[in-house]
């Protein structure tokens, strides 16, 4: 059964003078365990489709199943609990609490989790060393070098051991050799069992997905599977 379920989405952004059509019937289905790579040009609608997969945005038209549960019909506040508890984000700009340590940033993706404190920290901690921050817990963000705080982000969106990791241009905002260790580590929480999804602009990077969709003015132009 696939962990996601895409049937003819269409979403238009209202709000503007002019409406705008950014997705325009997408139909897919992801499997636990794939690692996508969504690539298209500028606009095309890659962002929108994996804030729709993260249910950060609600689609106009269009049925998504997410671990076979209709999320279009969830309440907010049940989906807000799902997304937390079963999506992994990271961002291009690493998206982290500048006056939070490393340590209180990662922990944040535990929000959802009634762990005791013990339990907490052994998850948080277990993540750091995962990403190799073990040593850098009590930094604040803007001490830490670009690479180390996308891999504090990555620690915090695994933390909580989602079935899914969405990463819109996770390497954007990086030298080439801190984009090459944090794909790596997306790759290898991959090789793990966790499904994985990244937006990227990197050919270099979608080569080694398992699967690539090539978004086209809002609409699927091409979806590739990696012979291996
Ligand atoms: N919040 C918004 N309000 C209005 N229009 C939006 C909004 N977000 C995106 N759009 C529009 O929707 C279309 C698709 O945007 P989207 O960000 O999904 O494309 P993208 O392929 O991710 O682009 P890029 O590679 O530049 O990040 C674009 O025309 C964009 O201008």
């Amino acid at each position: 059964m696939p962990l996601i379920s895409l049937s003819d989405i269409h979403h238009t952004y209202s709000g503007t003078a002019q409406a705008v059509p950014a997705l325009r019937g997408v139909s897919i289905d992801i499997d636990p365990g794939e690692f996508v790579a969504i690539i298209g040009p500028s606009g095309s609608g890659k962002s929108t489709l994996l804030n729709i997969i993260g249910t950060l945005e609600k689609p106009s038209q269009g049925r998504y199943l997410f671990d076979n549960r209709d999320v279009t019909t969830i309440p907010e506040r049940d989906l807000a609990r799902l997304r937390a508890t079963r999506i992994g984000f990271v961002f291009q700009n690493f998206n982290l609490i500048d006056h939070l340590t490393v340590y209180q940033n990662i922990e944040l993706g535990l929000r959802y989790r009634r762990d005791h404190l013990r339990g907490r920290r052994e998850l948080v901690m277990e993540a750091m060393d995962r990403v190799g921050m073990g040593h850098r817990a009590d930094h604040l963000p803007r001490q830490l070098s670009g690479g180390q705080q996308q891999r504090c982000a990555i620690a915090r969106a695994i933390v909580g051991q989602p079935a899914i990791v969405l990463a819109d241009e996770p390497t954007g905002n990086l030298d080439s050799r801190n984009a090459a260790q944090t794909l790596g580590i997306l790759k290898e929480l991959n090789d793990k069992g966790t499904t994985l999804i990244i937006v990227t602009h990197a050919l270099s990077q979608a080569d080694q997905a398992s699967r690539t969709i090539e978004m086209h003015d809002g609409r699927i132009h091409l979806s590739s599977r990696r012979l291996s």
